[in-house]
């Protein structure tokens, strides 16, 4: 039995549970079945983007789930990402409407831009363009022109919410002096070795919700890696409250103000991830993930981006 999970309020009075399913490379009815498997388990919020090409396994699912009468729409969250060969302002209603289709649904939740930096259109489906040189070719399109067409599909109807993924502090502060609409999230990378915490500091004096992604640090069991994630230390807390070490971690997660987007297709880990509500870790826990934080933590770095103007990562936060 899991206990009850809370709910985190918006700045727009909307409101989203405090852990979401990641999606991310979910394939090939993996997705649906996880889907399925998650709201079963009670997962109401969803994590999704039109990169990672299963947004229709995701809208299968949930549909199912609604024509079962599990769930209403109107009780389950799903997050959906502008990629970044939509940035230019005639593809950004296009982009959603296309989302829309691929899920079988008539509105989005929260529609984020993935990225700040564009790549150059060649096709819905060639969402990395390369040139003659095998590198992918980035544009300079600025997301403040990104943002306006974002706020137009709240006026639509199309989104009930729109807010950013991967930006950094200046990127935000030069949003919110610009926007209509105040972005609801900024959804980022967070794990103990990567702990943002300047950045999660910023954005809630800003009142926006960060949610975490590869809050596991995208495990790789063979190397062992990332090394909170198989440390002796964080086995030892698991111990004392009777928990998984990732369990340990997503709990510290929630703890220090994010939400996380734990990605799973196995449907004990998607039950085991969700069930970090019936304790909580003390100060002396806190000091042992704080001491993973490092500067080499960043999992998705984004390298071929680095040269972009609106590439995020060479700013401190
Ligand atoms: N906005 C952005 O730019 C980005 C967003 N994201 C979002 O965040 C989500 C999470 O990030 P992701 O990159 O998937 O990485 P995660 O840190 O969530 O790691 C996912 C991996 O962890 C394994 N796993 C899940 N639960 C457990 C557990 N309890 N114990 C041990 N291993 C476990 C999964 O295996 P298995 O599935 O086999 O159980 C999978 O291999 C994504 O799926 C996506 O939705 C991710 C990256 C970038
Ligand atoms: O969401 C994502 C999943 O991870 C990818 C990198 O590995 C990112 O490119 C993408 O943003």
């Amino acid at each position: 039995m899991t206990s009850k999970v809370p709910f985190v309020k918006n700045n727009n009075g909307t409101q989203i549970q405090s852990i979401g399913l990641g999606t991310f490379k979910s394939l090939g009815g993996d997705c649906e079945r996880a889907t399925l498997h998650a709201i079963d388990a009670g997962y109401r919020h969803l994590d999704c983007a039109y990169f990672y090409g299963n947004e229709a396994e995701v809208g299968a699912a949930v549909n199912k789930k609604i024509a079962e009468g599990v769930i209403k729409r109107e009780e389950i969250f799903i997050t959906t990402k502008l990629w970044c060969h939509f940035h230019e302002p005639e593809r950004v209603e296009h982009a959603c409407r296309k989302s829309l289709e691929n899920f079988g649904l008539d509105y989005i939740d929260l529609y984020l831009i993935h990225f700040p930096y564009s790549y150059v259109y060649r096709g819905d489906n060639e969402t990395i363009p390369l040139n003659e040189k095998g590198e992918v070719e980035l544009t300079e399109v600025d997301y403040l022109d990104t943002w306006r067409e974002m706020e137009k599909l709240v006026e639509l109807g199309l989104t009930k919410s729109i807010g950013v993924s991967n930006f950094n502090s200046e990127q935000l502060a030069r949003l919110l002096a610009n926007c209509k609409i105040k972005p609801i999230h900024n959804q980022i990378e967070c794990h103990p070795a990567l702990n943002q915490r300047k950045l999660i500091a910023f954005c809630r004096q800003n009142d926006i919700v960060v949610c975490a992604f590869c809050p596991l640090g995208r495990p790789d069991p063979s190397k062992k890696k990332p090394d909170f994630l198989f440390d002796d230390k964080v086995q030892a807390i698991g111990d004392k409250y009777g928990k998984t070490r990732a369990q340990i971690v997503l709990r510290y997660l929630v703890e220090i103000g994010t939400v996380p987007l734990p990605k799973s297709s196995t449907p004990q880990r998607i039950e085991e991830n969700f069930n970090i509500f019936d304790f909580q870790l003390d100060d002396e826990d806190h000091k042992v993930l704080e001491s993973f934080n490092s500067p080499d933590g960043r999992v998705v770095r984004a390298l071929q981006a680095v040269n972009n103007i609106n590439y995020p990562f060479n700013i401190e936060f």
